[in-house]
């Protein structure tokens, strides 16, 4: 069990309409720690029922809740984020015991998740719309932004606080309320959220949590109910375009965060020193499970094995082991299927060819883990080139030529983030406007914040979250002509 200093925060009931709610069939499925395999908590193991009771009383809240003033709602949700921040340790712990992220990364996701609720809280207030020079003397053209409506949110287990608030914060802020189905791995975070809405004063139904492990059957009821007008999506690629299928029958909007395959070029030209620390940032944070991820190293033939070598002696230092453990660089994979997708790439890189340098292959601390790993002589053969690895294991791939590392770099069909370092201003320009990406990270290995707009285009999905654009998925426009004015 999770030791947390106010235990009301370790929520076992979904959160619907107000109100704590067990499953109809009573049925509950486990949430277990990845780094031992122990059971934290039963949840409800809900179906599409309680999903159209939840998207209902979701519908039901919406009129109150969109007749609020921007700054009426805005003070509520600035009350939502300092509960949050004041229980950041409790949270934190929560995400590490079921996603395994280490302890210092659960603090600063819990961090990251809740500046989204205090910039949307803000630019909820800044919606505005448009007086337009008319067409007619005697007309006049206004045009307003009002809340899309009901809002129903799929999210995934590796960022089990941030994928939720980084979606419903807009929402709400801009007047919508809003239905989300959390990773089956990863619910406990989405409930202390749904805890915290209830003692910020989030009216009933304004926000709500269904849990579930038939993603499939709760998926299917969020995508074909014509109450919902907006489906937004945090996950695989393969998944995110089902889902977009799915929304087809009643035409709703949707805003889909998809996967990644991000290449992290270094040129010859680099600060070496500086590529390696945000090597290190990228491509092993979170055991290497982020969607913007370093996938793909490429590295000048010249600077390839001063780089291979001061990335090799980063990675020594690193400790893998339990996120609560002091010192632990890197916690376990989610499961089973995480680590086996793993296992496959490197050994089939190594069927290929590739040279393991360090690592390679589970650690002793058990068997979510997976030790930090640097393959060399690999090639675009190779099925780790073109897939997400979603793992702790770092490919560097060599070129020659500026030209030949952009074709590298675009040979994909995802195109959410990629990375490069360099320090002429004239190929920071020229790779900055070829790369084919949502993000880019010059010299830089972390990128995301709330103030910037994170998406992807290709495969990687369609739409903004966080920034001033972030708001814009969440509204609709209207268009109103005044006529009869002489
Ligand atoms: N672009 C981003 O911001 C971003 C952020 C985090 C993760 N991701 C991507 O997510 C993937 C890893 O997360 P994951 O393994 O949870 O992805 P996933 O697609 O397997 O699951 C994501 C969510 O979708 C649900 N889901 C799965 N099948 C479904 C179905 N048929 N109908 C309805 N819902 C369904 C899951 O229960 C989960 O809640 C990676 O590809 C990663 O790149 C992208
Ligand atoms: O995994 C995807 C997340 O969006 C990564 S980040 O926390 O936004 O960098």
């Amino acid at each position: 069990m999770v030791q947390l200093t106010d235990a009301k925060l370790l929520r076992d009931k979904a959160y619907i309409d107000g109100a704590w709610a067990g499953a109809d069939s009573g049925k509950s499925f486990a949430v277990t720690n990845p780094a031992d395999g122990k059971e934290l908590a039963q949840v409800p193991d809900m179906g599409a029922a309680e999903t159209r009771r939840a998207i209902e009383a979701a519908d039901r809240a919406l009129p109150a809740w969109r007749a609020k003033t921007a700054k009426e709602r805005a003070n509520i949700l600035r009350k939502w984020y300092e509960l949050i921040m004041a229980a950041q340790e409790d949270l934190a712990k929560l995400m590490t015991a079921e996603q395994g992220k280490p302890l210092a990364e659960a603090r600063g996701e819990v961090a990251y998740g809740a500046s989204f609720i205090e910039w949307f809280a803000e630019e909820g207030k800044r919606i505005y719309g448009d007086v337009i020079p008319s067409h007619g003397a005697d007309k006049r053209i206004l045009v307003i932004k009002q809340p899309i409506g009901v809002v129903a949110a799929i999210t995934p287990w590796n960022f089990p606080n941030a994928m939720i608030t980084r979606k419903v914060a807009p929402a709400l802020a801009a007047g919508c309320t809003a239905v989300i189905k959390p990773g089956e791995d990863t619910p406990l975070s989405a409930l202390a959220l749904a805890e915290l809405a209830e003692r910020a004063g989030i009216p009933a139904g304004v926000f709500n949590i269904v849990t579930t492990s038939n993603a499939k059957e709760v998926g299917g009821e969020m995508t074909s109910n014509p109450i919902v007008r907006k489906l937004s999506f945090t996950g695989s690629t393969g998944v995110g375009k089902l889902l977009m299928e799915q929304c087809a029958g009643t035409v709703k909007k949707v805003s889909l965060e998809l996967g990644g395959n991000a290449p992290f070029i270094v040129f010859d030209d680099a600060d070496l020193d500086a590529a390696v620390a945000g090597a290190m940032m990228s491509k092993y944070r979170n055991a290497g499970q982020t969607c913007v991820c370093a996938n793909r190293i490429l590295v000048q033939a010249s600077v390839y094995d001063a780089f291979a070598a001061k990335l090799a002696d980063a990675v020594r230092k690193m400790k893998v082991g339990s996120g609560f453990e002091e010192g632990v660089t890197t916690g376990p994979l989610i499961n089973e299927k995480g680590i086996a997708k793993v296992e496959r790439l490197v050994q089939e890189a190594v069927s290929k060819g590739a040279k393991v340098e360090i690592g390679g292959k589970r650690h002793a601390a058990g068997s979510n883990f997976y030790e930090p790993t640097i393959l060399t002589n690999v090639s675009k053969d190779m099925e780790l080139f073109s897939e997400e690895i979603f793992g702790p294991v770092a490919p560097l791939f060599k070129f020659d030529t500026e030209d030949e590392a952009i074709a590298m770099a675009n040979d994909t069909q995802y195109g959410l983030a990629a990375y490069f370092y360099a320090r002429d201003i004239g190929r920071i320009w020229r790779v900055s406007e070829a790369l084919e990406y949502g993000i880019l990270g010059i010299n830089e290995g972390i990128i995301s914040t709330e103030v910037a707009p994170f998406g992807g285009i290709k495969e990687s999905g369609i739409g903004r979250e966080g920034s001033k654009y972030g708001v814009d998925d969440f509204t609709e426009i209207k268009y109103m002509c005044l006529g009869g004015i002489k």
